[in-house]
């Protein structure tokens, strides 16, 4: 049992055998590593790897959305999972550093986007190792975030995987969580042959935006292609589409991609998306690429949620993309093993 310290360094424990200190986990198994033991609060060093921030960004959605509960949500759950992979064999030893939070404006969304973008400009610039894991939010935050990774990396590659476009036009408000991908392009941040998105599905968008993103050269890989085709042929032709034209590739992950019994925790479900296990078989493949340094993960409702079940695809995004790099550095670069 772990034991128990009071300010004054006194060991509880010492004395009352059977005392615990409130919040602390229920039980222990000596022989078991809980992914929460891999995060870290940032001590202001140099970050090499991966890197949670949160951000607590949903008053742009166009759906009532509580996605800004979720940065939490989803650091609590990483106690319920352990860091062993039994397919591959492998213990996760990665640290996971725990930026905390950007502070958001009350009122003011475009301020609010603002702060993300020079949150991670400046996290990017000071931390060149580091790999940014931001959690949403609702998918507005990929615009600034992506813009403020660009700044610094360069010519960003992205792959989305999502139900729906976000493209739409900024006329009829925004820019929302509708709208990223559209800003991105019409601020000249990307083209649009740097974006790839997978798992686009019927009845969730429209034809003119279907013909926007072909006439500005984004690749689409409809719900359909995903069930005619392997997830591995794809992450390859993406990876492939997007290596030459890039420095760097992005992943942006709305949980809306998974059909609705896997995701209902998401303000636009749906029925005819795709299963948890090809959405984290897409993301390791897609950790084993080096060019593949960053992520974010949005559109997570935990107050619509049922026991979590969204939020806790997503900590096995994090896992499973963390789980490729550390195999991919055991192959290769050895930056994440201590
Ligand atoms: N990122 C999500 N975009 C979807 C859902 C919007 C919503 O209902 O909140 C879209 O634009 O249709
Ligand atoms: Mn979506
Ligand atoms: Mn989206």
């Amino acid at each position: 049992m772990e034991k128990w310290y009071t300010k004054e360094g006194i060991c509880v424990t010492e004395q009352f055998e059977y005392l615990k200190k409130a919040g602390s986990s229920k039980f222990t198994d000596r022989h078991i590593k809980k992914a929460a033991d891999l995060l870290e609060h940032w001590n202001g060093k140099q970050i090499e790897g991966a890197a949670l921030i949160g951000a607590p960004l949903s008053k742009p959605s166009i759906s009532h959305s509580g996605a800004s509960f979720t940065p939490n949500v989803i650091r609590n759950l990483l106690q319920s999972y352990t860091t062993y992979a039994i397919d591959e064999n492998i213990n996760l030893n990665n640290t996971i550093v725990d930026c905390g939070d950007i502070y958001m404006h009350v009122t003011d969304l475009i301020q609010s986007q603002n702060r993300i973008k020079k949150t991670m400009e400046e996290l990017c610039t000071t931390n060149p190792q580091m790999i940014p894991i931001l959690l949403g939010g609702d998918h507005s935050v990929s615009y600034p975030s992506i813009e403020g990774f660009s700044k610094v990396k360069g010519k960003v590659g992205i792959i989305q995987f999502d139900a729906h476009h976000d493209l739409r036009n900024l006329k009829d408000g925004g820019p929302s969580n509708g709208t990223p991908f559209r800003s991105l392009i019409e601020s000249g941040v990307i083209k649009g042959d740097q974006l790839v998105q997978i798992g686009i599905r019927n009845f969730s968008n429209s034809q003119v935006y279907r013909e926007y993103a072909e006439k500005q050269g984004v690749t689409i890989y409809t719900m359909k292609d995903v069930r005619n085709q392997s997830i591995q042929a794809i992450i390859n032709d993406s990876i492939e589409q997007l290596k030459n034209k890039v420095d760097i590739i992005y992943i942006s992950v709305d949980m809306d991609v998974l059909d609705q019994t896997f995701a209902p925790g998401c303000p636009a479900i749906g029925p005819g998306g795709m299963d948890s296990y090809t959405l984290l078989e897409a993301i390791q493949l897609l950790g084993e690429e080096n060019l593949v340094q960053g992520m974010d993960i949005v559109e997570i409702d935990p107050t619509l949620d049922f026991r979590d079940m969204t939020s806790r695809v997503a900590v096995h995004v994090i896992l499973s993309f963390l789980l490729s790099k550390s195999n991919k550095n055991k192959k290769h670069i050895n930056q994440f093993t201590k």
